[in-house]
Protein backbone atom coordinates (compact mmCIF):
# COMPACT_ATOMS: atom_id res chain seq x y z
CA UNK A 1 0.00 0.00 0.00
CA UNK A 2 1.71 3.07 -0.96
CA UNK A 3 0.24 5.92 1.23
CA UNK A 4 0.87 9.91 -0.36
CA UNK A 5 1.44 12.10 2.51
CA UNK A 6 2.38 15.53 0.38
CA UNK A 7 4.18 17.43 2.76
CA UNK A 8 3.38 16.05 5.74
CA UNK A 9 7.02 17.25 7.57
CA UNK A 10 8.27 20.92 7.64
CA UNK A 11 11.33 21.41 8.62
CA UNK A 12 11.79 25.29 9.27
CA UNK A 13 14.93 26.79 9.41
CA UNK A 14 13.91 29.19 12.03
CA UNK A 15 15.34 26.86 14.33
CA UNK A 16 18.75 27.46 12.98
CA UNK A 17 19.63 30.89 13.02
CA UNK A 18 22.12 32.52 10.88
CA UNK A 19 21.56 29.19 8.56
CA UNK A 20 21.83 29.30 4.91
CA UNK A 21 19.26 26.21 3.85
CA UNK A 22 20.88 24.87 0.83
CA UNK A 23 18.98 21.23 0.06
CA UNK A 24 16.31 19.29 2.62
CA UNK A 25 15.06 15.92 1.50
CA UNK A 26 12.96 13.61 3.66
CA UNK A 27 13.55 10.15 3.41
CA UNK A 28 10.95 7.29 4.72
CA UNK A 29 12.61 4.58 6.32
CA UNK A 30 14.38 3.63 9.51
CA UNK A 31 17.43 4.23 10.74
CA UNK A 32 19.81 2.40 8.06
CA UNK A 33 18.43 5.07 5.70
CA UNK A 34 20.62 7.42 7.13
CA UNK A 35 23.83 5.70 6.30
CA UNK A 36 23.12 5.90 2.48
CA UNK A 37 26.00 7.96 0.63
CA UNK A 38 25.61 10.79 0.01
CA UNK A 39 25.18 11.18 -3.79
CA UNK A 40 21.79 9.10 -2.90
CA UNK A 41 20.83 11.59 -0.28
CA UNK A 42 21.45 14.59 -2.61
CA UNK A 43 19.46 13.51 -5.64
CA UNK A 44 16.91 16.67 -6.36
CA UNK A 45 17.55 18.63 -3.13
CA UNK A 46 14.81 21.37 -2.78
CA UNK A 47 16.49 24.98 -2.63
CA UNK A 48 15.36 27.59 -0.89
CA UNK A 49 16.41 30.99 -1.83
CA UNK A 50 15.77 32.48 1.51
CA UNK A 51 16.59 30.11 3.69
CA UNK A 52 12.89 28.93 5.15
CA UNK A 53 12.44 25.85 4.06
CA UNK A 54 9.07 24.92 1.74
CA UNK A 55 7.26 21.91 2.14
CA UNK A 56 8.96 18.95 0.83
CA UNK A 57 6.33 15.95 -0.15
CA UNK A 58 6.73 12.63 1.52
CA UNK A 59 5.55 9.20 0.06
CA UNK A 60 5.57 6.75 2.74
CA UNK A 61 5.30 3.36 1.29
CA UNK A 62 6.07 1.27 4.28
CA UNK A 63 3.16 3.26 6.83
CA UNK A 64 4.42 0.98 9.26
CA UNK A 65 7.76 2.49 9.00
CA UNK A 66 8.63 4.26 12.58
CA UNK A 67 11.14 6.70 11.31
CA UNK A 68 12.18 9.44 8.92
CA UNK A 69 15.05 11.11 7.98
CA UNK A 70 15.43 14.35 6.84
CA UNK A 71 19.14 15.82 5.40
CA UNK A 72 20.21 18.93 5.74
CA UNK A 73 23.22 20.63 3.99
CA UNK A 74 24.49 24.19 5.53
CA UNK A 75 27.00 26.35 4.10
CA UNK A 76 30.48 25.91 5.71
CA UNK A 77 31.09 27.45 8.84
CA UNK A 78 27.82 28.09 10.56
CA UNK A 79 26.83 28.18 14.16
CA UNK A 80 24.31 25.97 15.32
CA UNK A 81 23.78 26.87 18.94
CA UNK A 82 23.10 24.86 21.72
CA UNK A 83 19.53 26.89 22.77
CA UNK A 84 18.70 25.44 19.08
CA UNK A 85 15.49 24.21 19.68
CA UNK A 86 13.86 21.26 17.52
CA UNK A 87 10.65 20.31 17.62
CA UNK A 88 8.09 18.85 14.87
CA UNK A 89 4.96 17.79 14.37
CA UNK A 90 2.73 15.47 12.70
CA UNK A 91 2.42 13.31 15.91
CA UNK A 92 6.16 12.61 15.52
CA UNK A 93 8.73 12.56 18.69
CA UNK A 94 11.72 13.93 17.62
CA UNK A 95 14.47 11.36 19.10
CA UNK A 96 17.39 12.77 17.96
CA UNK A 97 19.31 15.07 15.97
CA UNK A 98 23.10 14.66 14.49
CA UNK A 99 25.75 17.09 13.17
CA UNK A 100 27.44 15.27 11.01
CA UNK A 101 31.17 17.00 10.29
CA UNK A 102 33.25 14.26 10.55
CA UNK A 103 31.58 12.66 13.78
CA UNK A 104 28.09 12.31 14.96
CA UNK A 105 26.83 14.74 17.69
CA UNK A 106 23.87 15.14 19.17
CA UNK A 107 22.21 18.28 20.00
CA UNK A 108 18.89 17.83 21.28
CA UNK A 109 17.05 15.06 22.37
CA UNK A 110 13.45 14.36 23.22
CA UNK A 111 13.22 14.46 26.71
CA UNK A 112 11.05 11.39 26.68
CA UNK A 113 14.16 9.51 25.12
CA UNK A 114 16.13 7.68 27.99
CA UNK A 115 18.21 5.88 25.23
CA UNK A 116 19.36 7.38 21.78
CA UNK A 117 18.81 4.60 18.37
CA UNK A 118 21.55 2.20 18.21
CA UNK A 119 23.63 3.10 15.33
CA UNK A 120 24.19 6.83 13.77
CA UNK A 121 25.98 8.08 10.75
CA UNK A 122 28.96 7.98 12.49
CA UNK A 123 27.82 5.13 15.34
CA UNK A 124 26.69 6.18 18.17
CA UNK A 125 29.46 5.63 19.88
CA UNK A 126 31.12 9.12 18.89
CA UNK A 127 27.62 10.65 20.03
CA UNK A 128 28.01 13.90 22.46
CA UNK A 129 26.38 17.44 22.97
CA UNK A 130 27.24 19.65 20.49
CA UNK A 131 27.76 22.95 20.05
CA UNK A 132 29.94 25.50 18.37
CA UNK A 133 30.77 25.92 15.26
CA UNK A 134 31.15 23.43 12.40
CA UNK A 135 34.49 23.48 9.71
CA UNK A 136 33.88 22.81 6.24
CA UNK A 137 30.34 21.15 5.18
CA UNK A 138 28.16 20.34 7.85
CA UNK A 139 25.01 18.04 7.60
CA UNK A 140 22.40 18.17 10.21
CA UNK A 141 20.57 14.94 10.42
CA UNK A 142 17.57 14.63 11.81
CA UNK A 143 15.39 11.52 12.61
CA UNK A 144 11.97 11.58 13.26
CA UNK A 145 10.51 8.62 15.01
CA UNK A 146 6.42 8.72 14.89
CA UNK A 147 3.31 6.61 15.55
CA UNK A 148 1.23 8.18 12.56
CA UNK A 149 2.25 10.80 9.83
CA UNK A 150 -0.68 13.01 9.64
CA UNK A 151 -0.90 16.10 6.49
CA UNK A 152 -0.32 18.95 8.59
CA UNK A 153 2.62 20.51 10.23
CA UNK A 154 4.18 22.22 12.85
CA UNK A 155 6.29 25.68 13.09
CA UNK A 156 7.84 26.69 15.41
CA UNK A 157 8.12 30.77 15.42
CA UNK A 158 11.63 32.21 15.99
CA UNK A 159 11.33 35.50 17.92
CA UNK A 160 14.84 35.72 18.03
CA UNK A 161 15.39 35.44 14.12
CA UNK A 162 11.89 37.79 13.62
CA UNK A 163 13.60 40.37 16.01
CA UNK A 164 16.93 40.20 14.33
CA UNK A 165 15.19 40.87 11.24
CA UNK A 166 13.19 44.12 12.53
CA UNK A 167 16.14 45.67 14.45
CA UNK A 168 18.32 45.66 11.11
CA UNK A 169 15.23 47.57 9.66
CA UNK A 170 14.84 49.78 12.54
CA UNK A 171 18.75 50.40 12.95
CA UNK A 172 18.42 51.77 8.76
CA UNK A 173 15.41 54.15 9.51
CA UNK A 174 18.19 55.55 12.15
CA UNK A 175 20.45 56.43 9.88
CA UNK A 176 18.70 57.51 7.88
CA UNK A 177 16.65 59.96 9.90
CA UNK A 178 20.03 61.21 11.30
CA UNK A 179 21.50 61.94 7.86
CA UNK A 180 18.40 63.78 6.85
CA UNK A 181 17.15 65.14 10.08
CA UNK A 182 19.91 65.66 12.30
CA UNK A 183 17.53 63.53 14.94
CA UNK A 184 18.77 60.82 17.14
CA UNK A 185 15.81 58.88 18.64
CA UNK A 186 15.96 59.50 22.38
CA UNK A 187 13.67 57.09 25.02
CA UNK A 188 13.81 57.82 29.12
CA UNK A 189 13.26 54.84 30.79
CA UNK A 190 12.19 55.21 34.62
CA UNK A 191 13.00 52.14 36.95
CA UNK A 192 11.28 52.17 40.72
CA UNK A 193 13.52 49.69 42.59
CA UNK A 194 15.51 46.50 42.69
CA UNK A 195 13.02 43.95 40.66
CA UNK A 196 15.45 41.18 39.50
CA UNK A 197 13.41 41.15 36.17
CA UNK A 198 13.10 44.87 35.75
CA UNK A 199 16.35 45.47 36.02
CA UNK A 200 17.21 43.02 33.14
CA UNK A 201 14.50 44.53 30.65
CA UNK A 202 15.02 47.66 31.70
CA UNK A 203 19.35 46.98 30.77
CA UNK A 204 17.97 45.04 27.39
CA UNK A 205 16.01 48.45 26.25
CA UNK A 206 19.24 50.47 27.36
CA UNK A 207 21.44 47.98 25.24
CA UNK A 208 18.74 47.90 22.36
CA UNK A 209 19.31 51.60 22.00
CA UNK A 210 23.14 51.67 22.42
CA UNK A 211 22.80 49.00 19.29
CA UNK A 212 20.65 50.92 17.06
CA UNK A 213 21.82 54.02 17.19
CA UNK A 214 19.28 55.80 19.80
CA UNK A 215 19.96 58.25 22.75
CA UNK A 216 18.70 56.47 26.00
CA UNK A 217 18.36 58.05 29.48
CA UNK A 218 17.82 55.69 32.83
CA UNK A 219 16.26 57.03 35.99
CA UNK A 220 16.41 55.14 38.90
CA UNK A 221 14.30 55.86 42.19
CA UNK A 222 14.38 53.63 45.11
CA UNK A 223 11.27 51.58 46.31
CA UNK A 224 10.08 54.48 49.09
CA UNK A 225 9.95 56.88 46.29
CA UNK A 226 6.63 59.01 46.63
CA UNK A 227 3.98 59.11 43.72
CA UNK A 228 4.07 62.51 43.99
CA UNK A 229 7.97 62.80 43.08
CA UNK A 230 7.61 60.54 40.26
CA UNK A 231 4.66 62.40 38.93
CA UNK A 232 6.88 65.22 38.78
CA UNK A 233 10.05 63.57 36.70
CA UNK A 234 7.15 62.44 34.35
CA UNK A 235 6.17 65.74 33.94
CA UNK A 236 9.93 66.96 33.70
CA UNK A 237 10.79 63.88 30.95
CA UNK A 238 7.07 65.43 28.91
CA UNK A 239 8.65 69.05 28.79
CA UNK A 240 11.65 67.99 27.53
CA UNK A 241 11.83 67.98 23.56
CA UNK A 242 14.99 66.25 23.38
CA UNK A 243 13.17 63.02 24.82
CA UNK A 244 11.16 61.41 22.30
CA UNK A 245 9.69 58.06 24.50
CA UNK A 246 9.01 57.74 28.08
CA UNK A 247 8.43 54.14 29.81
CA UNK A 248 7.73 53.58 33.34
CA UNK A 249 8.90 50.22 33.48
CA UNK A 250 6.27 47.80 35.55
CA UNK A 251 5.21 46.41 37.94
CA UNK A 252 5.35 49.50 40.22
CA UNK A 253 5.80 49.62 44.24
CA UNK A 254 1.98 49.01 45.78
CA UNK A 255 1.96 52.49 46.99
CA UNK A 256 2.09 53.75 43.81
CA UNK A 257 -0.46 54.33 41.32
CA UNK A 258 0.41 52.70 38.02
CA UNK A 259 -3.16 53.98 36.20
CA UNK A 260 -1.98 57.94 37.87
CA UNK A 261 1.67 57.35 36.58
CA UNK A 262 0.40 55.70 32.86
CA UNK A 263 -1.79 58.79 32.81
CA UNK A 264 0.48 61.34 33.31
CA UNK A 265 2.90 60.37 30.75
CA UNK A 266 2.46 62.81 27.52
CA UNK A 267 0.13 60.24 24.79
CA UNK A 268 2.96 61.74 22.42
CA UNK A 269 5.91 60.25 24.45
CA UNK A 270 3.77 56.79 25.62
CA UNK A 271 5.86 54.48 23.77
CA UNK A 272 4.58 51.70 25.46
CA UNK A 273 1.41 52.76 24.25
CA UNK A 274 -0.71 52.36 28.33
CA UNK A 275 -2.19 55.60 27.87
CA UNK A 276 -5.71 55.62 27.77
CA UNK A 277 -5.67 57.75 24.73
CA UNK A 278 -3.57 55.75 23.01
CA UNK A 279 -5.39 52.37 24.02
CA UNK A 280 -8.58 54.44 22.68
CA UNK A 281 -7.21 55.64 19.65
CA UNK A 282 -5.70 51.93 18.84
CA UNK A 283 -9.58 50.49 19.39
CA UNK A 284 -11.07 53.20 17.22
CA UNK A 285 -8.18 52.46 14.41
CA UNK A 286 -6.29 55.81 14.30
CA UNK A 287 -2.95 55.86 14.49
CA UNK A 288 -1.41 55.11 18.11
CA UNK A 289 1.33 53.85 19.97
CA UNK A 290 0.32 50.05 20.38
CA UNK A 291 1.94 48.54 23.67
CA UNK A 292 5.22 46.95 22.64
CA UNK A 293 3.83 42.38 23.44
CA UNK A 294 0.75 42.91 21.59
CA UNK A 295 2.33 44.42 18.68
CA UNK A 296 5.31 41.52 19.00
CA UNK A 297 1.95 39.32 18.31
CA UNK A 298 1.34 40.67 15.39
CA UNK A 299 4.77 40.89 13.76
CA UNK A 300 5.29 37.50 14.43
CA UNK A 301 1.64 36.76 12.92
CA UNK A 302 2.68 38.72 9.83
CA UNK A 303 6.34 37.72 9.10
CA UNK A 304 5.22 34.00 9.42
CA UNK A 305 1.95 35.02 6.78
CA UNK A 306 -0.63 33.27 9.20
CA UNK A 307 -3.87 33.88 8.03
CA UNK A 308 -6.24 35.51 10.51
CA UNK A 309 -9.76 36.52 8.50
CA UNK A 310 -12.10 34.60 10.08
CA UNK A 311 -10.19 32.66 12.43
CA UNK A 312 -11.43 32.63 15.77
CA UNK A 313 -9.00 34.39 18.33
CA UNK A 314 -9.53 33.49 21.85
CA UNK A 315 -7.05 35.35 23.95
CA UNK A 316 -6.51 33.81 28.05
CA UNK A 317 -6.40 37.09 29.91
CA UNK A 318 -7.50 40.60 29.97
CA UNK A 319 -4.59 42.48 31.09
CA UNK A 320 -4.69 45.99 30.39
CA UNK A 321 -1.11 45.76 28.91
CA UNK A 322 -1.55 42.48 26.99
CA UNK A 323 -4.73 40.51 27.07
CA UNK A 324 -7.59 43.36 25.92
CA UNK A 325 -5.10 45.15 23.20
CA UNK A 326 -4.71 41.85 21.64
CA UNK A 327 -8.50 41.21 21.75
CA UNK A 328 -9.18 44.74 20.35
CA UNK A 329 -6.37 44.39 17.31
CA UNK A 330 -7.15 40.80 16.54
CA UNK A 331 -11.08 42.42 15.58
CA UNK A 332 -9.64 45.32 13.54
CA UNK A 333 -10.88 44.97 9.86
CA UNK A 334 -7.12 44.57 8.54
CA UNK A 335 -4.47 42.43 8.62
CA UNK A 336 -3.77 40.85 10.73
CA UNK A 337 -7.13 41.45 12.57
CA UNK A 338 -10.58 40.41 11.11
CA UNK A 339 -10.46 37.29 13.40
CA UNK A 340 -13.84 36.68 15.83
CA UNK A 341 -12.52 37.39 18.87
CA UNK A 342 -13.55 35.80 22.32
CA UNK A 343 -11.48 37.53 25.89
CA UNK A 344 -11.56 35.32 28.71
CA UNK A 345 -10.08 35.14 32.30
CA UNK A 346 -10.27 33.89 35.51
CA UNK A 347 -13.91 34.22 36.20
CA UNK A 348 -14.77 32.26 32.50
CA UNK A 349 -17.22 29.35 32.42
CA UNK A 350 -16.01 26.49 30.22
CA UNK A 351 -12.38 27.67 29.76
CA UNK A 352 -11.28 24.57 28.41
CA UNK A 353 -13.87 24.71 25.98
CA UNK A 354 -13.58 28.12 24.55
CA UNK A 355 -9.85 27.40 24.29
CA UNK A 356 -10.69 24.20 22.26
CA UNK A 357 -12.56 26.31 19.82
CA UNK A 358 -9.67 28.66 19.32
CA UNK A 359 -8.12 28.69 15.51
CA UNK A 360 -5.88 31.12 17.24
CA UNK A 361 -4.86 31.01 21.03
CA UNK A 362 -3.28 33.64 22.71
CA UNK A 363 -1.91 32.66 26.25
CA UNK A 364 -1.59 36.20 28.26
CA UNK A 365 -3.08 34.72 32.20
CA UNK A 366 0.20 34.87 33.89
CA UNK A 367 0.38 31.57 34.89
CA UNK A 368 2.88 28.67 34.36
CA UNK A 369 2.07 26.34 32.39
CA UNK A 370 -1.93 26.64 32.48
CA UNK A 371 -2.55 25.71 28.73
CA UNK A 372 -2.20 22.16 28.66
CA UNK A 373 -3.27 19.90 25.25
CA UNK A 374 -6.25 18.84 25.96
CA UNK A 375 -7.21 23.13 25.73
CA UNK A 376 -5.67 23.25 22.50
CA UNK A 377 -7.64 22.18 19.10
CA UNK A 378 -5.76 20.08 16.30
CA UNK A 379 -3.93 22.85 13.88
CA UNK A 380 -4.51 25.70 15.82
CA UNK A 381 -1.34 28.28 16.31
CA UNK A 382 -0.52 29.29 19.93
CA UNK A 383 1.09 32.68 20.75
CA UNK A 384 2.51 32.12 24.25
CA UNK A 385 2.68 35.53 26.24
CA UNK A 386 3.59 34.44 30.04
CA UNK A 387 6.38 34.54 30.98
CA UNK A 388 7.10 33.64 34.56
CA UNK A 389 10.44 32.76 36.88
CA UNK A 390 9.67 29.33 38.28
CA UNK A 391 12.04 28.22 40.96
CA UNK A 392 14.78 25.54 39.55
CA UNK A 393 17.68 24.89 41.53
CA UNK A 394 19.18 23.11 38.61
CA UNK A 395 19.60 26.34 36.96
CA UNK A 396 22.54 28.75 37.70
CA UNK A 397 20.05 31.59 38.31
CA UNK A 398 17.91 29.79 40.47
CA UNK A 399 15.04 30.08 38.08
CA UNK A 400 13.66 28.90 34.63
CA UNK A 401 11.14 30.61 32.60
CA UNK A 402 7.96 29.52 31.42
CA UNK A 403 5.18 30.52 29.33
CA UNK A 404 1.65 30.11 29.45
CA UNK A 405 1.83 26.90 27.51
CA UNK A 406 3.02 23.43 28.33
CA UNK A 407 5.26 23.37 25.30
CA UNK A 408 6.33 19.97 25.23
CA UNK A 409 2.39 18.66 25.34
CA UNK A 410 0.64 21.25 23.11
CA UNK A 411 3.82 21.88 20.84
CA UNK A 412 2.76 18.94 18.63
CA UNK A 413 -0.94 19.78 18.01
CA UNK A 414 -0.28 23.07 16.68
CA UNK A 415 0.51 24.72 13.19
CA UNK A 416 2.35 27.43 14.79
CA UNK A 417 3.43 27.87 18.07
CA UNK A 418 6.25 30.87 20.10
CA UNK A 419 8.77 29.54 22.43
CA UNK A 420 9.57 30.43 26.02
CA UNK A 421 11.67 32.06 26.08
CA UNK A 422 12.73 33.11 22.41
CA UNK A 423 9.01 33.42 21.09
CA UNK A 424 6.91 37.04 21.52
CA UNK A 425 9.42 38.56 24.19
CA UNK A 426 11.88 38.95 22.26
CA UNK A 427 9.57 40.88 19.93
CA UNK A 428 8.66 43.41 22.85
CA UNK A 429 12.22 45.53 23.00
CA UNK A 430 11.79 45.65 19.01
CA UNK A 431 7.94 47.18 19.16
CA UNK A 432 9.35 49.63 22.09
CA UNK A 433 12.00 50.90 19.73
CA UNK A 434 9.67 50.66 16.89
CA UNK A 435 7.37 53.07 18.62
CA UNK A 436 10.82 55.08 20.18
CA UNK A 437 11.58 55.45 16.12
CA UNK A 438 7.73 56.79 15.54
CA UNK A 439 7.78 59.40 17.93
CA UNK A 440 11.18 60.66 16.96
CA UNK A 441 9.81 61.03 13.97
CA UNK A 442 6.65 62.63 14.67
CA UNK A 443 4.65 59.98 12.85
CA UNK A 444 1.72 59.63 15.39
CA UNK A 445 1.55 63.05 17.18
CA UNK A 446 3.02 66.32 15.09
CA UNK A 447 6.06 67.32 16.95
N1 LIG B 1 6.78 49.59 31.02
C1 LIG B 1 6.70 48.28 30.72
N2 LIG B 1 6.83 47.37 31.69
C2 LIG B 1 6.74 46.05 31.37
C3 LIG B 1 6.56 45.64 30.02
C4 LIG B 1 6.43 46.63 29.04
O1 LIG B 1 6.22 46.34 27.82
N3 LIG B 1 6.52 47.93 29.42
N4 LIG B 1 6.58 44.28 29.70
C5 LIG B 1 7.09 43.32 30.65
C6 LIG B 1 8.59 43.17 30.70
N5 LIG B 1 9.32 43.42 29.44
C7 LIG B 1 9.57 44.68 29.06
O2 LIG B 1 9.52 45.61 29.76
C8 LIG B 1 9.93 42.36 28.72
C9 LIG B 1 9.56 41.06 28.91
C10 LIG B 1 10.23 40.03 28.24
C11 LIG B 1 11.26 40.31 27.37
C12 LIG B 1 12.06 39.25 26.70
O3 LIG B 1 12.95 39.55 25.95
N6 LIG B 1 11.82 37.99 27.00
C13 LIG B 1 12.68 36.92 26.57
C14 LIG B 1 13.33 36.27 27.77
C15 LIG B 1 14.23 37.22 28.47
C16 LIG B 1 14.82 36.62 29.74
O4 LIG B 1 15.72 35.81 29.59
O5 LIG B 1 14.36 36.98 30.84
C17 LIG B 1 11.88 35.87 25.84
O6 LIG B 1 10.70 35.68 26.15
O7 LIG B 1 12.49 35.23 24.98
C18 LIG B 1 11.61 41.62 27.17
C19 LIG B 1 10.95 42.62 27.83
C20 LIG B 1 6.61 43.72 32.04
N7 LIG B 1 6.89 45.10 32.32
Amino acid sequence: MIEKLEGALNIPLAYCNKVRLLACRLYQAGVEFIDRPFREMTENPGRTPNGDITRHPLVIDRPQAKSVAARIEYDAGVEIQKKTRLVFGNEGKLHAVYLRNGTAKLIDKAPEIKSLPPAGPAGGANIRPARGEAQGNLYLWILIFHSSLQDKVMQLIDGKAVAAHFKARIAEEVTQLKAESGKTPHLVAILVGNNGASETYVAHKVKACAELGFESTLVRFPDTVSEEELLRKVEEINANPDMDGLIVQLPLPKHINPDRIMETIAPAKDVDGFHPINIGRMAKGLPAYVSATPQGCLMLIEHYGIETAGKHCVVVGRSQIVGLPMSILMQRNTYPGNCTVTITHSKTANLAEICRQADILVGALGRPEFITADMVKEGAVVLDVGLERVADPSKKSGFSLKGDVKFDEVAPKTSYITPVPGGVGQMTIISLMQNTLLAAKGAIYAK
